[in-house]
């Protein structure tokens, strides 16, 4: 550090010149919509639609370093941004799947995208490995991608130092060039705690080549698959608060990364707190007076599915619903509709005038676990609220919801009645019983294009590099060990010659000739 004298009027031009830049950054094409979303919202109802940058290019000028920095994050970025608003034009979908490999990446022929999944960095990544809790170091995902993107870039190089190495004629004769940077998509989980590590993980996947990551609205360790226990979803406003610290690291950066907003409501059993009405309508109170559910200490899940029964919990719309006649429930829903947001005190109140002072029970603090949390009630509109709130936010979304059609139309029709031009993604998890779940077998061969046209424009099967992994792997070990070299020359060595591995020549992935080049430039000192 040295200390300099400060030319004021440079200091402020430079500043002002910076602010100018953001500002006409933020009036591009792929920043412009999330400025110009807030136009589709009535002023009034901003807090169920959300809102969008809460601060000005002057505060996020004044945040930046004076050293501009271009990221190939953002070049990615907009590839991606024009890929799926591509498929969304047309319909269709990027069929991707996990992958964590960048041997196995740089194969992926069918896809334009890859995607660094959480869980199979929880599997194979982590330092200590397990089931996918979102637990593992902050930094597991931004460090599988970044070696995933240095293998795209390496190979790019690769690719290009062979083509130029040749004549135009010899070039001719080759299959095409292989597109290896495929845009990234990483996990971001639920951005592992404070805004300032949220910001800190966005940097680093920013920094590791990301074009968009998801981002979710778990409680820290609220993530479960463990024993039916559920999910435990933050409030709103911290969701929000938490897409906002994504979206201001983005505008410090200048990156173009997107911001998948997820949704993980329809998987939750429990909320961190009951702060912000617009969670109340799905909030979970006693409905009879039994003890408190904290009294339990820490419950197992069994006994908090029994304390439930006992208490019979419901929302408090339920509750009003059973204790009210056909004209009644009409009138008290006629009075919410006119509130944007309402909350369980106003809720209250309104079914008090509505009831005519008739007594109805709800006692949503009894419903509350020993360490706070409150119990709650997915559904779609729950999912609709907040993913709307959340949209400004972001550039795309990702309600994750089990593969039920009927929910799946109805979450994402409504949601483009507000943003008709949004992205979404979605998920399969690698154990769906679709045929249990009612589906025939044409409907799973057309399942992907059911999404597609729902707006559902990229499309993962995370479990892939586990299930079909280890479904390969275990066939291949089995017959290697028995049959030994004779079966692996029969079954790998000679169809992989075939049908060409790498693309466009045998034996090349590894890049010797590139290595060669290097030799060569320097053979003359
Ligand atoms: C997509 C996901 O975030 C992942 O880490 O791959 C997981 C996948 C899974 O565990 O089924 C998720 O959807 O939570």
């Amino acid at each position: 550090m040295s200390l300099k004298q400060v030319d004021l009027s440079e200091e402020d031009l430079a500043f002002h010149k910076e602010v100018g830049l953001i500002n006409r950054w933020w009036q591009s094409p792929k920043q412009s919509h999330v400025q110009r979303q807030i136009f589709h919202v009535i002023k009034a109802e901003k807090h169920r639609f959300g809102v969008h940058r809460p601060y000005t290019a002057s505060d996020v000028a004044s945040l930046r370093s004076s050293l501009g920095v271009e990221y190939p994050a953002s070049v990615q970025a907009l590839k991606l941004w024009s890929l799926l608003h591509e498929h969304r034009r047309n319909g269709t979908a990027e069929m991707t799947f996990g992958m964590i490999d960048p041997v196995m990446a740089s194969q992926m022929e069918g896809q334009q995208t890859i995607y660094v999944s959480g869980a199979l960095c929880a599997f194979s990544k982590a330092d200590c490995i397990g089931q996918d809790m979102s637990d593992y170091p902050w930094d597991t995902v931004p460090k599988a991608a970044s070696t995933i993107f240095k293998s795209q870039v390496y190979h790019d190089a690769r690719q290009r130092q062979d083509r130029m190495r040749r004549s135009k004629e010899e070039r001719a004769t080759m299959s095409h060039a292989r597109d290896y940077l495929l845009p990234i998509v990483a996990d971001a989980d639920m951005g592992f705690g404070s805004q300032t590590a949220t910001m800190k993980l966005v940097k680093r996947l920013v920094e590791a080549g990301v074009a968009m990551f998801h981002l979710d609205d778990l409680s820290l360790s609220g993530k479960r698959f463990t024993d039916g226990g559920g999910h435990t979803v933050v409030s709103t406003r911290e969701y929000l608060r938490r897409l906002g610290a994504a979206r201001l690291q983005l505008d410090i950066m200048g990156a173009e990364t997107l911001i998948l907003c997820r949704c993980d409501i329809d998987g939750a059993q429990y909320i961190t707190t009951d702060i912000d009405p617009r969670d109340h309508p799905y909030i979970l109170g006693a409905t009879v007076d039994v003890e408190p559910l904290a009294s339990l200490g820490n419950a197992s899940s069994a006994r908090v599915k029994e304390w439930k029964r006992r208490a019979k919990v419901k929302t408090f719309d339920e509750t009003v619903e059973c204790n009210a006649t056909e004209e009644q429930i009409t009138e008290y829903h006629h009075l919410l509709k006119s509130k944007s947001v309402c909350s369980l005190q106003e809720r209250q109140r309104i079914a008090g005038q509505v009831l005519k002072g008739k007594e109805v029970f709800f006692d949503w603090q009894s419903a509350r676990t020993c360490d706070g949390r409150y119990l709650y009630s997915p559904s779609v509109q729950a999912i609709l609220d907040r993913s709307l709130a959340a949209a400004p936010l972001g550039d795309a979304t990702w309600a994750r919801m089990d593969l039920i059609m009927d929910k799946l139309v109805k979450f994402h029709n409504e949601f483009r009645k507000v943003y008709p031009e949004r992205l979404f993604a979605c998920g399969y998890s690698a154990t769906f019983p679709f045929p249990s779940m009612g589906y025939s077998d044409e409907d799973v061969k057309n399942f992907h294009r059911s999404l597609a046209k729902l707006g559902i424009v990229w499309q993962v099967q995370p479990g892939f590099a586990l299930q079909g992994l280890n479904y390969t792997t275990k066939k291949f070990s089995s017959m290697f060990g028995e049959e030994g070299i004779g079966g692996y020359v029969r079954d790998i060595q000679e169809p992989a010659m075939k049908v060409d591995t790498d693309g466009y020549e045998k034996m090349q992935w590894s890049g010797g000739y590139i290595t060669d080049a290097y030799g060569d430039l320097l053979a003359g000192l």
